[in-house]
């Protein structure tokens, strides 16, 4: 069972200072991004593990770290149980997405620039397309991929965000095509502003906010218990 807090108890950050706190992290705190992505994948996984069946799992990663959270989402849920495939549709050349993207190959998860052809088979869809760094609207390949997901109609469980949305203002439009109209949502370290009002499965994690960060801007993080890396919040 995951531990339910109150939509009440944490801040919702915008995407400046989204992208402060993560700036700090680095430079400041001395953290490693690929520390900071380990934990935010397994987190990711184990809110899927908690809320979904075991089955096969489409897993969109993104150019960016929401790309990356993907790939270690999709390393730590075939460690579950899970039967996950990667879609890769921009791959980086960024030195650690390489070492991810070997990671998986090396354990048997396909890693594909396009959507299945049988994605019709797949149960569930993870969207590691984009994070808080996206900047509306998305632009091709993505957005085929999106318009694609959305009208499979397949469950898709977002990581950080739901892809295609603006970051501050939320969905552009309940009807858009090319956006992730995601079944249920991890915000990682805080919920960003486009979260307010959600009302469908929402999970929180990323346990790794150091205090004098927290003291610095005056944050309300959640309180997790025990040793636990999630948490569910509703309202
Ligand atoms: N501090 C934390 O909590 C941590 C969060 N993590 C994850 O990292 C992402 C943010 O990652 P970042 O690399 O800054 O950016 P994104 O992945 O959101 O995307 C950047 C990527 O996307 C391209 N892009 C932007 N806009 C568009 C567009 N309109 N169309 C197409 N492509 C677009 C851009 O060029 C870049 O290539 C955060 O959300 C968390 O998921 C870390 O893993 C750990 C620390
Ligand atoms: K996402």
């Amino acid at each position: 069972m995951v531990h339910i807090i109150s939509k009440k108890s944490v801040s919702f950050i915008g995407q400046s200072l989204a992208a402060k706190i993560d700036e700090q992290l680095f430079s400041k705190y001395g953290f490693k991004v690929e520390q900071l992505m380990e934990l935010a994948g397994l987190a990711s996984a184990q809110a899927i593990a908690a809320h979904y069946p075991k089955s096969k799992v489409a897993v969109l990663c993104g150019p960016g770290n929401n790309g990356g959270d993907g790939f270690v989402c999709a390393r730590h849920l075939q460690q579950f149980g899970f039967n996950p495939s990667i879609v890769y549709p921009k791959e980086s050349k960024n030195e650690l997405m390489k070492s991810l993207v070997i990671q998986c190959e090396t354990s048997s998860i396909p890693v594909q620039p396009n959507l299945p052809t049988d994605l019709q088979s797949f149960p569930l869809i993870v969207d590691a397309l984009f994070g808080f760094s996206f900047k509306p609207p998305a632009r091709e390949p993505f957005t085929e991929i999106l318009k694609a997901v959305r009208a499979s109609g397949i469950h898709v469980f977002s990581i950080d965000i739901p892809s295609g949305w603006d970051v501050d203002n939320g969905a552009p439009s309940e009807a858009s095509e090319d956006i992730i109209h995601p079944h249920a949502v991890i915000s990682l370290t805080l919920p960003k502003m486009c979260m307010k009002s959600w009302t469908g499965p929402h999970f929180l994690g990323g346990r790794f906010v150091p205090r004098g960060l927290v003291e610095e801007h005056g944050l309300q993080m959640p309180v997790y218990p025990g040793f636990e890396q999630i948490v569910k919040v509703e309202d």
